[in-house]
């Protein structure tokens, strides 16, 4: 077994699937603070000698600080006086980048700042091979690995044995090292990057120089295969996720009844009758309606939920209370929570109990259509960014006078489904006996001689739903753009200092309306006149209203032919303007730069890292495409991965993966702690950097399992009880922000920030 120390980086699993997949060993995860120094001894004489060999992972922060590195130093300090080189009680490390460093500096060298600091950059790694280097083969020479590092070892004593150099501006880094003596090894680059080279050469030596260390001092190594030869003491520490769906799996549910409930009604409506016109119709009849619109490529489907908000289930959490509120059928109830976490295994059962297998609703239906709609009926709704993981909770206030909504679902069982490729509509039910409903649907819809909706009567402005008399009313209220430069240089210090990598910044923009203006009049400006995409969204909930033209999807998870859970990932990073000056060779031209790829590539591995978590199928099926975009080019990848490992749903990756890394940075965890203080700052933010709506998700989850959640930006969201509005006026708040990296300009940066603020402002311009 390999025992693998993390210090909460966002690349940790891709290291733990290099490890396992090149040895077939069993690879046993831990924090650097899952045991308390009080446990330190403990941990150092009991657990160590289960392992083969140790290591130390990469991570934000300094090796001579205990915060950062937890556990690491002590061992290190322990291992010191183990020096007799052939002790059995030395396990064979090695360590990377962050853990490089840790070996270094333990053994008395000093830790300094790169004047050039590299993320997401690829360099040659050229071993030295004028010295007996186990650690390259021949074959390794010049070989191109990804650096994430803001700090290095500079000069190294007699005790730290150089292995590898990169060549940087002329300089020589050092990238590779060993001890003099004990069976020490580190590399300064990142072998499990999606863009490194011969990382599986590199574990393969380094597992074979464990192995003979091991046999020439005899060690003996109390861990085998099986997970279960470890002490309780210490699993009940290792990093691991709890099953969302109880008992693991969705397929067995109790009643299972083949023959579902379920009536589809198939037909045309003139072409080019599209899902805004519906719901328009809808609107006009003053019946409740929540769309997820493909508004454009390379959107497929869209899917227009049809409630009795008196009778369908809504299910409310804000992370200001545990505590779950569930309305349905005019029942309101209040489920006290321990943590967050219970609010997710809550809509687990729920699905679970809803579940309806795809293949009983083919059986049912027949040949219904040449491709299988995406929805069946479950949940529609959103989750905050706050809803995700590493907020400091303790620090948040309110947006609201009471509770901020952060999680709302609503269940949908009537609903309609638009096919953009064929043209073909759908409305369904899935209540009992519903096939009235779906008739009376369809009758009214194929009748209605009103449904095209005309552009000319939709203004270009939402300022021209307000009343002369009222203009006075609309108000803008900006970030403050001295602030954002504050705000760049702080995220500079910290890219700098190697806490982190790359920083989503985000500001807030705040709109002041009277409060008769219309949302869905807000949707159709912006979707219709401004910002058409792929993602948009319209959900007017009691308390919050999310309008969206996202480009982003964030997760999609489905059961494919042969009954596997696959899901996709679709990060975005690297943004510019589309204007009709810049045509997509240009805008490659300017995205396939070191900064813009680098930018991507972070998430790309990061989000490799959220997925390895659950699967060990992972592939990166498009890496850093140009997309094209009404107001913008965007580098985009797309990450796939099976759902192999028994137990786990789409629901656990998202659950795990939320806050969206591309909305957070890298690592993670520390980037949003440090978001979360640095957004503060500005005074159109929202308490205590909470973003609220913006950066979370919505999207939807089928009684089929299977779902599609886009990320929340270019969007307008709204609190019906926001601290600020009034008698008269409604707040609409605007979230925007853009990654900034060590090779980003303040000036740069808040163009960009101001170009995706436009994205959805310029409705209301
Ligand atoms: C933060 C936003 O967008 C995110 C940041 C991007 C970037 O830095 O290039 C691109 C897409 C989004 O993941 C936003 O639109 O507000
Ligand atoms: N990727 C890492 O482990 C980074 C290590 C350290 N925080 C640095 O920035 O140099």
């Amino acid at each position: 077994m390999i025992l693998l120390i993390d210090s909460y980086d966002s690349f940790t699993n891709n290291l733990a699937s290099l490890l396992r997949q090149t040895t077939h060993q069993k690879v046993i995860t831990i924090h650097n603070d899952a045991f308390p120094p009080d446990q330190y001894d403990t941990f150092y004489n009991d657990y160590l000698s289960y392992f083969d060999f140790m290591v130390i992972g990469p991570g934000p922060g300094h090796p001579a600080n205990d915060d950062d590195v937890g556990i690491i130093k002590f061992l290190f300090e322990k291992f010191k006086y183990a020096k007799q080189a052939q002790s059995q009680s030395v396990i064979p490390v090695l360590g990377i980048c962050l853990g490089f460093q840790c070996m270094c500096y333990s053994f008395g060298n000093d830790i300094s700042r790169l004047s050039d600091v590299r993320h997401g950059q690829v360099y040659d790694i050229i071993p030295d091979n004028d010295i007996e280097n186990l650690l390259f083969n021949d074959s390794m020479t010049g070989f191109g690995n990804v650096r994430y590092h803001s700090l290095y070892v500079d000069e190294v004593n007699d005790e730290i044995i150089p292995l590898a150099y990169c060549y940087d501006n002329d300089s020589k880094v050092l990238m590779a090292a060993r001890h003099s003596s004990l069976p020490f090894y580190g590399v300064q680059y990142h072998p499990e990057s999606i863009c490194s080279t011969n990382g599986e050469k590199l574990v393969r030596n380094f597992s074979k120089i464990a192995y003979d260390y091991n046999q020439k001092v005899n060690r003996t190594i109390k861990g085998h295969s099986d997970e279960s030869t470890l002490p309780q003491a210490f699993s009940s520490h290792t990093v691991h996720e709890d099953y969302l769906i109880p008992n693991g799996i969705i397929e067995n549910k109790s009643n299972t009844s083949t023959d579902p409930d379920i009536y589809l009604k198939k037909f045309q409506l003139n072409n080019d009758i599209d899902p805004t016109d519906i719901c328009d119709y809808f609107n006009r009849y003053h019946e409740k309606f929540f769309l997820l619109n493909s508004a454009s490529i390379p959107g497929e489907w869209s899917i227009i939920g049809l409630p009795v908000l008196s009778e369908n289930e809504i299910i409310t959490h804000s992370v200001d209370a545990l505590e779950v509120h569930i309305n349905v059928n005019g029942n309101h109830s209040t489920l006290p929570i321990k943590d967050k976490s219970e609010v997710w295994k809550l809509i687990g059962s729920k699905i679970k109990e809803k579940y309806i297998p795809r293949s009983d609703i083919n059986t049912k239906l027949g040949n219904y259509h040449e491709r299988d709609l995406p929805f069946f009926g479950g949940y529609l709704g959103l989750i905050s960014y706050e809803e995700g993981q590493h907020v400091i909770l303790e620090q948040l206030e309110s947006i609201c006078n009471g509770n901020t909504p952060d999680l709302k679902l609503i269940y949908i069982d009537r609903f309609m489904v638009y096919d953009h490729t064929t043209h073909d509509w759908f409305v369904v039910s899935i209540r009992p006996n519903d096939s009235e409903w779906c008739e009376s649907i369809y009758t009214r819809l194929t009748q209605a001689e009103d449904l095209k909706l005309s552009l000319d009567d939709i203004p270009s402005s939402v300022k021209d739903y307000v009343n002369e008399s009222d203009q006075n009313l609309i108000k803008f209220e900006f970030p403050s753009r001295d602030i954002y430069n504050q705000q760049f240089a702080q995220c500079q210090d910290y890219l700098h200092s190697g806490d982190s990598y790359e920083l989503c910044l985000t500001t807030q923009s705040k709109i002041t309306l009277p409060s008769y203006v219309n949302a869905w009049d807000i949707y159709k400006v912006l979707t219709l006149r401004k910002n058409p995409s792929p993602f948009s969204c319209f959900m007017d909930f009691e308390d919050c209203v999310i309008i969206s033209s996202s480009p982003e999807r964030f997760l999609s998870w489905k059961n494919t032919v042969d009954n596997k859970k696959q899901v996709e990932l679709r990060p975005i990073k690297g943004t510019v303007k589309n204007t009709p000056e810049v045509d997509i060779v240009q805008a490659t031209k300017i995205l396939k730069t070191p900064k813009e790829m680098g930018e991507n590539l972070m998430i790309v591995d990061l989000i490799r890292h959220d997925l390895y978590q659950f699967t060990e199928q992972v592939d990166v099926t498009q890496l850093m495409a140009v997309e094209e975009y009404k107001t913008v080019y965007q580098l985009v990848s797309v990450i796939q991965g099976q759902l192999s490992k028994q137990g786990y749903h789409g629901i656990d990756v998202l659950h795990s993966s939320l806050p969206p890394g591309s909305m957070t940075g890298a690592p993670k965890k520390r980037s949003v702690e440090l978001l979360q203080r640095i957004e503060s700052m500005q005074t159109t933010s929202t308490p205590n950097g909470r973003r609220g709506i913006y950066s979370g998700v919505v999207g939807y989850w089928s009684v089929t399992d299977e779902a599609d959640w886009s990320v929340i930006i270019r969007s307008v969201f709204h609190y019906a009880d926001d601290k600020e509005n009034t008698d008269q006026t409604k707040i609409w708040r605007i979230g925007a922000g853009g990654a900034i990296t060590v090779l980003s300009k303040a000036s740069d940066e808040w163009e960009e920030m101001e170009l995706k603020l436009v994205s959805a402002l310029q409705a209301f311009k």
